[in-house]
């Protein structure tokens, strides 16, 4: 599976402590990450990730232009509901194509922790099922 893990960044602590708990889940998919969660995951938790550019510089339409290519199956993204964002038009931009597309949200750590144990049980095989999938 093809996992996107972003974090805005009053929220990058919060996805670090859930990426070192969740590592041996993770560890066994393709993680992306826009370029600053990415370079952190990296650092601190060992996982191979690969990054894209920044959230404000075009991060998060490189991760929605993946889900239109239907090459994206998971997103965790930790949102700061509380900070206005520069780019928050990529945001919303990125949650949409998730609906439009069907594919896995979390954007808080309590429904991330609900995907990710589902996706180690086997229930989110649905995606590769998918006949469109490549
Ligand atoms: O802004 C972000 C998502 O909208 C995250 O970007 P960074 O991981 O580069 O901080």
């Amino acid at each position: 599976m093809n996992i996107a893990l972003i974090a805005h960044d009053r929220k990058k602590d919060d996805l670090i402590q859930f990426a070192t708990a969740y590592k041996p889940i993770l560890s066994k998919h393709n993680l992306f990450a826009t370029g600053t969660t990415g370079q952190r995951v990296i650092d601190e938790t060992g996982l191979a990730v690969h990054r894209f550019q920044s959230g404000p510089l075009g991060g998060d339409q490189q991760i929605g232009a993946m889900i239109a290519q239907n090459n994206m199956d998971m997103i965790i993204f930790f949102r700061d509901p509380l900070t206005a964002q520069p780019h928050e038009p990529d945001v919303t931009a990125l949650i949409r194509l998730c609906d439009v597309y069907q594919i896995p949200l979390a954007t808080n750590m309590g429904t991330a922790e609900v995907l990710l144990k589902g996706l180690e049980k086997g229930l989110v095989d649905w995606r590769l099922l998918n006949e469109r999938r490549k």
